[in-house]
């Protein structure tokens, strides 16, 4: 069994499309989908506001590489150009965890080192996942209260967008 966590977000073009698109392209791996965010962006580059969700995904037939390239193949069907490290993008699918995996493959770290950082990652992966540990880190609740009250605000539920598999 392989389950994992990914973090998907866009902030070019059609957004909601784009994360769409991910949950089409999954489609019955698919076991729990966020609730939308839209999210301040986060890092150094000045940029719009991304709407972020998690999904949470399982396939015995897929391990940690598997949802690797299965990310790529959503962000290439987004028309995603790799340029500005942390810049604007139509697509990013970022693995955040697959159950009882580390790696620290510079092409698959997991998990995913900058995740328990984020509040665009964690507050949507505890929606689905209350009780959600990364190895290494212990409860993403802890490590979501732990970031600055600016990040977390930054981070506001869209009760008017919804996604689901077929949309
Ligand atoms: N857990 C992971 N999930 C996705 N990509 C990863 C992971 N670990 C390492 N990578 C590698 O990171 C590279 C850059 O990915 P990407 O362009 O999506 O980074 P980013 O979204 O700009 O930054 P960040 O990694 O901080 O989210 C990819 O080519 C991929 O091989
Ligand atoms: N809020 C938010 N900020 C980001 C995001 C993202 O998905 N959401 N992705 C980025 C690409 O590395 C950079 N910054």
């Amino acid at each position: 069994m392989s389950r994992a966590v990914l973090s998907i977000g866009s902030n070019l073009g059609d957004r909601m499309a784009h994360l769409g698109l991910v949950l089409d392209s999954l489609g019955p791996a698919v076991v729990a989908v966020s609730p939308v965010y839209e999210t301040a962006p986060w890092g150094p580059v000045p940029q719009g506001d991304y709407l972020n969700a998690v999904v949470v995904v399982d396939d015995p037939g897929v391990d940690a590489r598997g949802w690797l390239e299965r990310a790529w193949a959503c962000e290439r069907a987004a028309g995603r150009t790799r340029d500005v490290r942390w810049g604007p993008r139509t697509l990013d699918v970022d693995v955040v965890h697959v159950e009882g995996v580390v790696s620290d493959d510079p092409e698959l770290v997991l998990p995913h080192p900058r995740a328990h950082e984020r509040a665009f990652v964690l507050r949507p992966w505890l929606d689905v996942e209350p009780a959600a540990e990364l190895p290494g880190r212990g409860p993403m609740a802890a490590a979501l209260a732990a970031l600055p009250e600016e990040e977390r605000a930054g981070v506001r539920r869209r009760d008017d967008l919804v996604l689901a598999v077929g949309h």
